[in-house]
């Protein structure tokens, strides 16, 4: 089914289009290009995971096939932050910064450089999560960009996370909980004293504060998609605070 958003006349339809009036056409060209390149790049991943399972009947080495590919794009989406930083999306910076820095905290600190878990079933557990994730989000706001969003899209970006975002994050944690023993083995990147700048930094507990930190930061950032998800689906008018 692929109905589409063009009726034109409710109240809903025609706040949208005024915003997106508000948006200058190299705004839009750029988001368009940006959105069309992110959803090609994880289409992409899919394909190489895919292939790679079909393949070899294991997941055994799926991480290093798709690692160069992941690390680019998941590094790009850096620019989701600047975009909300100079306002030409209407996102709060802290709630992509915390998603994105988490991401890209995940695939350089940990999965990028512990060799030994990535070939732990919760890399890819986080990786099919990511990947279905990003190909629905990214084709919603090209469709969207381009007036010509299909339903099942729109139903799929506000619906899917309920069930995807904390299956990441079980993933992601179970990640970041098979790497402790080899961060305290190894002592990576951790500094003891004494040393000439005279600072110590233990990697090993800094890893259980940010296992932690999604304690309070996960729920946060689940609310704020249940929130969007009330407002698009359930045309809900919410007042946001200041975030
Ligand atoms: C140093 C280490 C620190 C570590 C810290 C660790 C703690 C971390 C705890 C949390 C861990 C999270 C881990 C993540 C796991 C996963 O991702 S699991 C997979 C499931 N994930 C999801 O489902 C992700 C859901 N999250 C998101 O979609 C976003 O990242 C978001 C920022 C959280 C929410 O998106 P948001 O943009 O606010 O909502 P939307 O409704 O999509 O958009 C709002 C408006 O902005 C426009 N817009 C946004 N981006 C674009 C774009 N690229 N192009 C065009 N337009 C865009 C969008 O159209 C909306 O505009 P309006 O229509 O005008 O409202």
């Amino acid at each position: 089914m692929a109905s589409t958003e063009e009726d034109g006349g409710s109240v809903e339809e025609k706040e949208n289009n005024n915003r997106k009036r508000t948006k200058s056409a190299v705004t839009v060209a750029w988001l368009t290009f940006y959105n069309i390149a992110m959803t090609a790049g994880w289409l992409v991943l899919a394909m190489t995971m895919m292939r790679f399972y079909i393949q070899k009947g294991t997941h055994k080495g799926l991480y290093k096939s798709i690692a160069r590919t992941l690390k680019f794009f998941q590094t790009v989406a850096l620019l989701e932050v600047v975009h909300c930083a100079i306002g030409i999306v209407r996102t709060s910076v802290i709630v992509t910064g915390v998603q994105v820095c988490s991401r890209i905290f995940m695939v350089w600190f940990i999965t990028n450089s512990i060799k030994q878990i990535q070939n732990e079933e919760s890399v890819i557990l986080f990786l099919v999560v990511w990947t279905v994730t990003e190909i629905t989000r990214y084709s919603f706001y090209t469709f969207n960009l381009l007036n010509h969003l299909p339903y099942f899209i729109k139903w799929a970006r506000y619906n899917m996370f309920i069930v995807m975002y904390p299956i990441g994050v079980v993933g992601e944690l179970m990640t970041v909980y098979a790497a402790l023993p080899y961060v305290r083995k190894t002592g990576m990147l951790s500094t003891r004293l004494p040393n000439k700048y005279n600072v110590s930094f233990d990697y090993y507990y800094f890893l259980i504060i940010v296992m932690l930190s999604y304690i309070p930061l996960f729920p946060q950032l689940y609310f704020h998609m249940l929130r969007q998800r009330r407002k698009v689906l359930l045309g809900e008018i919410i007042v946001e605070k200041d975030e």
